[in-house]
């Protein structure tokens, strides 16, 4: 997962916006942060490792004018964490695209090959970003031989077409293109968020917005009008006038961990409200605990994300609600760090236990996902040690068994802590006293009554069952070996180095 947005004002420089909005997107990757605007004539840019508060200063904003821009928070999926990698991408023809990418391409090894061989491109980075990018360059140069120059729109909608028949995975995209505008597109299951939003401003003028959470848009007085459907490109021209073209037919099966962890609960995808679907998840995990009969004096949300689904477990079951972890607000998402080690070490760093909530209680931890079993497994130590007298452990979500190829960087089966193991294992490998996982059926019930019109999500990290073409049993070997994107620290490009195609073959 990563955050992407994109303004198109008519009167006012953007950066300021899409600093702003980033921010809001922050949770959504953590690793890398960057901005581009068009001023008209060119294009401005400026992206590097880090947080938005850090990437971004004065002098950047200075440079960074023009009155539409787009903007990415990164979380690796593919590639490495070279800063080389950080987004926006970009390409000099045709046009003059730059792309930010929320999502995983899974048809990469194919898609390398044709771009370096047969379109005679250079690849600069591992990144599958890059090649979506260079493959809908490709495309909209087709249409361009086809049908000319003069109808931008036409070339750029025929181009993402083109794209969708050859891409396979997840992607939620937007482009600005030099004297055009800038354009949005969601893949045809709707994997990741995308959506759409309005402003009108001072001279009565409509202005436009996309962002992966609509919580990045209330902030510049933006307000949602829709989600990008799957399988369908949105173009914002240079005028501000919105086209829509629905280039092939989609089937919304949107990611259910979105609800479960990934997006804010004050932002609203596809219709549905995290926040309500999480207290729903609440309910659900409820009558489970009730039913195991367990004697339990608290129940302790793991802070941050698992709280409204602690909450409503805490309402259902009648047993009171306790805050028995305090966070260090200053140490970020540990779920998103690199590399196992320092994942590990950020939990300590990041949650304390309160001895008071402790002592000698019967404590019920509440988290939203078990992945790793990092954050878990320390946690109940902790209690351990501050004195409590049982600890017992729910999710909020199933096990996680499979490895996620749409976005999430849970690669390889080998590090989730439910694969090749029983419930029981699973707790004595916890060190919990006893554990309960919601089940899939409440999960997906408790996002569907938010939006019955949806008929399936993407579950496939709990399930398995990827709806995508191209995740082969040879995709999945390949990932287990290669591993994570985020423990590939020594395995960094710098700015600036090219990559050739060899080198790549690996890197799913
Ligand atoms: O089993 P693991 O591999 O440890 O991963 C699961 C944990 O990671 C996430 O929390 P994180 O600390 O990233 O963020 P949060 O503060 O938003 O809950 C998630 O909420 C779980 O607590
Ligand atoms: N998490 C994401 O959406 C990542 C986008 C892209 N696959 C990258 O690795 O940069
Ligand atoms: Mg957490």
């Amino acid at each position: 997962m990563c955050g992407i947005l994109g303004i198109a004002n008519r009167n006012e420089d953007v950066f300021a916006e899409i600093y702003d909005g980033l921010l809001m997107l922050q949770h959504r990757g953590q690793d890398a942060s960057g901005i581009v605007t068009f001023t008209g004539e060119n294009f401005r840019e400026h992206k590097a490792n880090g947080l938005v508060k850090d990437v971004f200063n004065a002098d950047v904003a200075k440079k960074l004018t023009g009155k539409i821009g787009i903007g990415h928070v990164r979380y690796p999926t593919a590639g490495s964490l070279s800063a080389a990698e950080a987004q926006p991408f970009f390409v000099n023809a045709p046009y003059g695209i730059y792309l930010v990418h929320n999502g995983n391409i899974t048809n990469t090894t194919e898609q390398r090959e044709k771009i370096i061989g047969k379109y005679s491109r250079h690849l600069r980075t591992t990144s599958d970003s890059e090649i979506l990018l260079n493959v809908l360059a490709d495309k909209i140069s087709d249409s361009i031989k086809v049908n000319g120059t003069g109808d931008p729109k036409r070339n750029l909608f025929a181009g993402v077409k083109m794209t969708m028949e050859r891409i396979q995975g997840a992607y939620s995209v937007i482009t600005l293109i030099a004297g055009v505008g800038m354009m949005a597109f969601r893949d045809p299951h709707g994997i990741r968020p995308l959506s759409i939003a309005q402003r009108v401003n001072e001279d009565g003028g409509h202005e436009y917005a996309f962002a992966s959470e609509d919580v990045a848009f209330g902030i510049n007085g933006f307000e949602k009008l829709r989600d990008v459907n799957p399988g369908e490109a949105v173009l914002v021209d240079l005028d501000g006038n919105m086209h829509s073209f629905q280039a092939i037919e989609g089937k919304l099966t949107p990611c259910i961990f979105e609800y479960v962890y990934l997006a804010r609960p004050d932002s609203m995808l596809d219709g549905i409200s995290v926040y309500k679907t999480q207290l729903r998840m609440g309910q659900t995990l409820a009558k489970q605990i009730q039913d195991s009969g367990l004697e339990i004096d608290s129940i302790i949300p793991v802070p941050d994300s698992a709280r409204p689904v602690a909450l409503e477990v805490a309402n259902a079951t009648g047993i009171r609600y306790r805050e028995g972890l305090v966070k260090n607000r200053y140490v970020g998402r540990t779920f998103i760090m690199p590399g196992q080690a320092e994942r590990q070490k950020s939990v300590r760093r990041k949650l304390n236990a309160i001895p008071l909530e402790m002592k000698g209680l019967n404590v019920m931890l509440i988290d939203d996902s078990i992945v790793r079993g990092n954050t878990i497994k320390k946690i109940v130590e902790m209690c351990r040690v501050a004195g409590a007298n049982k600890v017992y452990v729910a999710s909020a979500s199933p096990p996680v068994k499979f490895p996620n190829v749409y976005g999430i960087d849970m690669p390889t089966k080998r590090e989730l802590v439910a694969d090749n193991r029983t419930l029981e294992e699973i707790r004595v490998e916890l060190g919990a006293d006893a554990l309960i996982y919601q089940k899939l059926e409440d999960l997906i019930w408790a996002a569907k009554e938010g939006n019955k019109d949806i008929e399936q999500f993407d579950c496939s990290c709990f399930d398995g069952e990827y709806l995508t073409g191209s995740v082969s049993e040879d995709y999945l070997t390949k990932l287990e070996t290669s591993g994570r994107v985020s423990d590939k620290i020594n395995d960094m490009p710098t700015a600036g180095d090219s990559w050739n195609g060899s080198k790549l073959a690996t890197s799913g």
